[in-house]
């Protein structure tokens, strides 16, 4: 079952007088409990494909139907009502609230349904249970580290219990063992929930935590990679398909 079917997607942008073609007759499936990657040298649309996913920006053409909703049909107001219910978001920068503290981040969007306080307890503790962060509940913000603060993020992103999270470059500032345990978070929260994740990287070692890479090149998902043997093998088909693609050593590291 598709979690996400996007088909056909196109997006151009008019710079000075010059028509940019950046996505062109995309098709991206995403089924559910599936963790996919997205690829490809600096400038090849990952943002912008990850932007008309999400709603942030609208395609020129095609169709989004995440759980079996049409999405690229709603209204703006509809889509911020569905992202709210359906959608996680993880970003590099974390965007977190520094006047809340690390409960009152996971739980806000809960808050802000005025879901019972009942419900909220028990998917703070579940969800802090399994991302080691209990022990930090009531510390702010400016008071944790930048893999904690991840953390923090994926927790607010798997509160709602959505269908989907979209990740744009979610370990672009941990180094990387960070990085590795921020990923090893993501996988047991998508083996344990089922949720799908779907992440823009240009990280082959945050790749390799997906189930399936795709590459993006020229406006087209050129390739595909999929995990079928050991995290070394598979780091390894990611880098070299990147290099054939013409993203170098420096996209990578
Ligand atoms: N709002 C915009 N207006 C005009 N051009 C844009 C806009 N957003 C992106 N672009 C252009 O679209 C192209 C793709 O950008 P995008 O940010 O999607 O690439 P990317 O693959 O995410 O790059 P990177 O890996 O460097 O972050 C670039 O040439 C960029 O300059």
């Amino acid at each position: 079952m598709y979690v996400l079917n996007a088909n056909h997607i196109s997006k151009s942008y008019k710079t000075a007088g010059e028509t940019m073609r950046i996505l062109q007759n995309v098709n991206l499936q995403v089924m559910k409990g599936e963790m996919v990657a997205i690829m490809g040298p600096s400038g090849s649309g990952k943002t912008t494909l990850l932007h008309v996913l999400t709603g942030v920006d609208t395609p020129d053409d095609g169709e989004i139907v995440i759980g079996g909703e049409t999405f690229s049909q709603l209204t703006e107001e509809e889509k911020a009502f569905f992202r709210r219910k359906h959608m996680g978001m993880i970003f590099q920068d974390f965007q977190l609230l520094e006047s809340l503290t690390v409960k009152e981040n996971i739980l806000l969007p809960l808050i802000l349904e005025r879901k019972e306080a009942d419900i909220q307890q028990e998917r703070f503790s579940r969800i802090a249970d399994v991302l080691g962060i209990e022990k930090l509940a009531d510390k702010g913000i400016t008071e944790i580290s930048g893999g904690q603060k991840q953390r923090v993020a994926i927790g607010r992103a798997l509160i709602n219990e959505p269908d989907i999270i979209f990740g744009d470059e979610p370990t672009g500032s941990l180094d990387r063992k960070t990085a590795g345990d921020v990923m090893r978070c993501m996988k047991q929260m998508n083996q344990r929930s089922g949720i799908s994740f779907l992440l823009v990287t240009h990280d082959a070692y945050t790749a390799s935590f997906c189930d399936r890479v795709l590459f993006l090149q020229d406006g087209n998902l050129a390739k595909e990679v999929k995990k079928e043997n050991t995290a070394d093998n598979f780091r390894e088909d990611i880098w070299k398909t990147l290099c054939g693609l013409g993203g170098g050593k420096d996209d990578l590291f």
